[in-house]
């Protein structure tokens, strides 16, 4: 065991992230040894959650889309040199809600940048770095939309949750195109199932694929 392992969680906004990470982090604590590491992105960190505070007030509406992509990259950059590579160089189970399949499915396909710019700017911030595994939760635009809706007075709304349907259904286009060109490293989870049903979902296949962490 060289190091730990690289988690990261994705889906369209109203998937069930946050959710699902609260079920699920006390599962893998129980079946593993390892140190668990929850962190999100953009955040985790100090600088990063300022970064997040800026990208995500819905104030700024005239912030440029390349603007917008380069500032999540700027927030990974820092996020990864001062919690996760030191988590995983500690061994730790990193379970992070986001990372570069974001900004290729938000930026690249939802603001129609191009999911190569953003793979180009994402690689000069992770210098090689990539998760072991995706768990990508897979809900329709419209169940994500009215999840949030009724969540309004629990859940932060932000500047991308108030992006329209047509948005929201290129984002998720985007995120079909990364299962289908990563088969190996995203793993589809259906989210429209119940917050319990995803957990134990995610959970088991974490277990079939690392039976060395979790057992
Ligand atoms: N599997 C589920 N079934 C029904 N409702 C759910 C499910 N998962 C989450 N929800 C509800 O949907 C709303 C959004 O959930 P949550 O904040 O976990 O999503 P998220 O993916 O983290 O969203 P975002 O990316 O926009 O922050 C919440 O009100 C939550 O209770
Ligand atoms: C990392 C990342 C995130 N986004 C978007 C996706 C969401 O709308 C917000 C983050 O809020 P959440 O509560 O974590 O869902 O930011 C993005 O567009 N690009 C990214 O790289």
């Amino acid at each position: 065991m060289t190091k730990g392992i690289f988690i990261t969680i994705e889906g369209p906004d109203g998937a069930g992230k946050t959710s699902l990470i609260q079920v699920l982090a006390p599962m893998i604590e129980k079946a593993s040894k390892q140190e668990l590491v929850l962190t999100r992105e953009p955040g985790g960190i100090p600088i990063a959650e300022k970064i997040r505070t800026i990208i995500l007030d819905p104030k700024h509406m005239e912030m440029d889309e390349r603007t917008e992509a380069l500032l999540y990259a700027a927030a990974r950059r820092q996020h990864l040199v001062e919690k996760v590579i030191p988590a995983l160089n500690r061994k730790a189970i990193v379970l992070c809600d986001r990372f570069v399949d974001s900004s290729l499915a938000y930026q690249g396909a939802g603001r129609e940048i191009g999911m190569s710019e953003i793979a180009s700017i994402n690689e000069f911030a992770c210098d090689g770095l990539t998760p072991d595994v995706t768990l990508y939760i897979d809900v329709e635009s419209e169940l994500g939309l009215e999840r949030i809706s009724k969540g309004r007075k629990t859940t932060e709304v932000d500047r991308l949750d108030n992006e329209a349907l047509d948005f929201h259904k290129k984002v998720r286009a985007g995120y079909l195109e990364l299962v289908k060109d990563n088969p190996d490293r995203i793993l589809t989870i259906d989210g429209s199932l119940s917050i319990e049903e995803v957990a134990n979902t995610c959970f088991n296949r974490l277990k079939e694929r690392f039976p060395e962490f979790i057992n």
